[in-house]
This record gives structure tokens, C-alpha cells and sequence, in this order.
């Protein structure tokens, strides 16, 4: 069926030309400019989901391979979830310079479909790889913990809460690295416009500060169930802190072979959650353990803060910044 590629994206790059002079080269992209093949993923179609399909492409121009996220407009429009798509698209074009973010280059569509062209991510998601092996070894969680908190730090120095990490959104590129993905439920903090009062450490933003009815839609938003943080169940308040619970959930799953807080159904899950209730199973290392009973903590202003994450001795050795991302991924 020819595809009427009604909006190209255009992307501006500046390049430098043989004679070392900076140039503009100005890329418009649309559907004809790739070759599509296999399927990478399928929506989940939850509510949530409007994705259609994910899938591997390469740019006929360049031969640069992306994944191409499809989404159907019909469905997006009815479940009304136009405002999920565009946080998608702002949150991604905010985190452009960071190698743990899966990047956006164009978006663009046709008359029935959005695309979003993203970096492709060819090892999959974290979540299959540990559900293979049960458990990490130290070695291994601390190099993923290390490259998910790194690329944490970086969300939250540009103002996006991810609201919604869990393993399923980890994804490995070729290299075994991380790239973070799934933004449609991030939360922009942007410039604070009344000043809010004291003891508000990360900006916590919750349905009954006076937020906008748009804000206070997204903060209906509830994450995945057993990474939800006892904060966004009791005060629908979501703040960076609410990440960092999330990311102890993690790192605990990644040596445990299961998430801390899990329980028959949903509502199971949030008592233990906001009572918690969650132990550890014998033979858990024990700095890892030290380092989890201080994220996960009930009230966020009391966990520990990235910094502090970062020299805790279960990172001993680690060397963070751009090195974190030139080394070897530990074999798994
Ligand atoms: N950049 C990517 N590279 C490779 N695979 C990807 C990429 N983005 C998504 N996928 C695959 O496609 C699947 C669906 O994509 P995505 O998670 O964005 O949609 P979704 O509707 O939010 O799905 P879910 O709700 O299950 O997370 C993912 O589970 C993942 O396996
Ligand atoms: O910002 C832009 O580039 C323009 C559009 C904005 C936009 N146009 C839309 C049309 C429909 Cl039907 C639904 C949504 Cl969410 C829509 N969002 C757009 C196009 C593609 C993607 Cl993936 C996101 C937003």
C-alpha cells in the first residue's frame, strides 16, 4: 500500500567539511527513507500501550540501523493518550547527550501512524536477560546498577522523573550497555513557577499542590506495581526520590532473581509496599544489603540521595562518569 508520507522530520546537524568549515546539513527523514525488517517488540497494548510494533530499520541513505517505534493514531486519539506520546517525544528530546538514554533522532508520520526512530538496542530487555540466568552475580549488578544510576542522575540533572523503571524498561545495546527507555509516563519538572515551600528536597510535585489539571492528570499515572514508591500510593506525590525506590527494587531483584515487594495481585502488593514488608533471601550479600535498607526507605526526603549511592561500598571501584561506559561489560 504506497505509504503518503505526509510530515518528514527534519533534523539539522552540524558537521565540519573536508576544508574544517562547520556546516548545517539539514537530514528530512520519512517513512520512504528506510528499509523496515523484523519485529523487535509488540505493544503491550495495556491501557497504557498505544505502540503498535517496534521495528528494527535502516536508513537507506546512511545504512544506520535504528528501531522504529509505530504507533497507531486511531487507537492513540480513542484511549486519549495524545498527551503520553508528546511527553514521550519532549522527555526523549531532552536526553540526547547521555549514552544510558535510548535516543531519539526523528519522529515524523502519515495519515495512520506516528514514528518515533530510536537507537536500536539489540541485546533486548535487562528483564529477559537475568529472567535466562535467575540471578547476577555482585560483579554484574554492580555494573548494571552502576550504569542505571548513572543514567539516573543524568534524567533527573535535566529536570525528567522516569516514573516507571523496572527491568522491562532496561534495555542492552550490542554492547551489553543500558539504554533506558519507555518516557511516555516521565514527569518534566520544569522551572518551579510559585516558589514551593520548604523541605521540598527534589521538587515533590503531588495532585493536591495546586498542579494544573494537565499535572495532576499525569500524576494519576501509577507505575508498574512492584516498583511503585510507598509516597506515589500514599500522597500521589512523585519526586527524583521516587526513582531511586524504584532503582533499590532493581538492584535487589538483580542479585535476589525476584523484586522485593511482589504478592498475589496489585492490592497484596501495594500493603507491602506502604507497610514495608520484604526480606531478603539467605545468603544476600551484605553490603548490597546495607545499601538497599537505605533506598528503601518510606519517606523519600530520607533516602539516600545519588551521591551518596555512589560512594556507598557496594560501588567500591567503580569508575563513574564517561569510563563507566568505555569498559567491558563483565561476562553474564
Ligand atoms: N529502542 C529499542 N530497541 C530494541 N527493542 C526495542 C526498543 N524499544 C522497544 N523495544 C522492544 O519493543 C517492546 C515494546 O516497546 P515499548 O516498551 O516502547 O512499548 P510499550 O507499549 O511501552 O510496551 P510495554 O508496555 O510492554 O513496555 C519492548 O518491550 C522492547 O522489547
Ligand atoms: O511534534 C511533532 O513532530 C508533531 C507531532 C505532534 C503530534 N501529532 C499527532 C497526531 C496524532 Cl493523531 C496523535 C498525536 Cl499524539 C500527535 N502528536 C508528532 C509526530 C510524531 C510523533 Cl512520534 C510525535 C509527535
Amino acid at each position: 500500500e504506497e505509504w503518503k508520507d505526509k510530515g518528514a522530520a527534519v533534523e539539522k546537524r552540524r558537521e565540519v567539511d573536508a576544508n574544517g568549515n562547520v556546516v548545517v546539513r539539514v537530514v528530512k527523514r520519512g517513512v520512504r527513507d528506510f528499509n523496515f525488517g523484523r519485529t523487535l517488540g509488540e505493544g503491550s497494548y495495556s491501557t497504557v500501550s498505544y505502540v503498535l510494533f517496534v521495528l528494527a530499520a535502516t536508513d537507506r541513505t546512511t545504512l544506520k540501523e535504528y528501531a522504529i517505534k509505530v504507533l497507531d493514531k486511531r487507537h492513540i486519539i480513542k484511549e486519549d493518550k495524545v498527551k503520553y506520546v508528546n511527553i514521550e517525544k519532549n522527555t526523549l528530546n531532552r536526553l540526547t547527550q547521555h549514552p544510558g538514554v535510548v535516543r531519539l533522532y526523528y519522529t515524523f508520520q502519515d495519515e495512520r501512524s506516528l514514528y518515533f526512530v530510536l537507537d536500536l538496542a539489540t541485546g533486548g530487555e535487562l528483564l529477559s536477560t537475568l529472567k535466562r540466568l535467575g540471578t547476577f552475580d555482585e560483579e554484574c549488578s554492580r555494573y548494571y546498577a552502576a550504569q542505571i544510576l548513572d543514567t539516573i542522575e543524568y534524567m533527573h540533572s535535566r529536570g525528567v522523573i522516569h516514573r516507571d523503571l523496572k527491568p522491562e524498561n532496561v534495555l542492552l545495546d550490542d554492547k551489553m550497555r543500558v539504554k533506558i527507555t519507555d518516557f511516555g509516563t516521565a514527569k518534566i519538572l520544569d522551572p518551579p513557577r510559585t516558589p514551593r515551600h520548604e523541605g521540598d528536597p527534589n521538587g515533590v510535585s503531588g495532585g493536591d499542590t495546586g498542579d494544573s489539571i494537565e499535572e495532576s492528570r499525569a500524576n494519576s499515572f501509577v507505575g508498574t506495581a512492584e516498583y511503585v514508591s510507598p509516597e506515589l500510593l500514599n500522597d500521589k506525590a512523585t519526586c527524583k526520590a521516587s526513582d531511586l525506590w524504584a532503582f533499590g527494587c532493581i538492584v535487589f531483584q538483580l542479585l535476589a532473581g525476584r523484586p522485593p515487594f511482589k504478592a498475589g495481585n496489585e492490592y497484596q502488593t501495594f500493603q507491602k509496599i506502604v507497610n514495608l514488608e520484604y526480606e531478603f533471601p539467605k545468603g544476600f550479600p551484605p553490603v548490597a544489603k546495607d545499601l538497599i535498607q537505605k533506598l528503601l526507605v518510606l519517606d523519600p526526603a530520607k533516602r539516600l540521595k545519588i551521591d551518596e549511592i555512589k560512594s556507598h561500598e557496594f560501588f567500591q571501584g567503580v569508575e563513574w562518569g564517561p569510563a563507566l561506559w568505555k569498559r567491558k561489560a563483565p561476562r553474564l
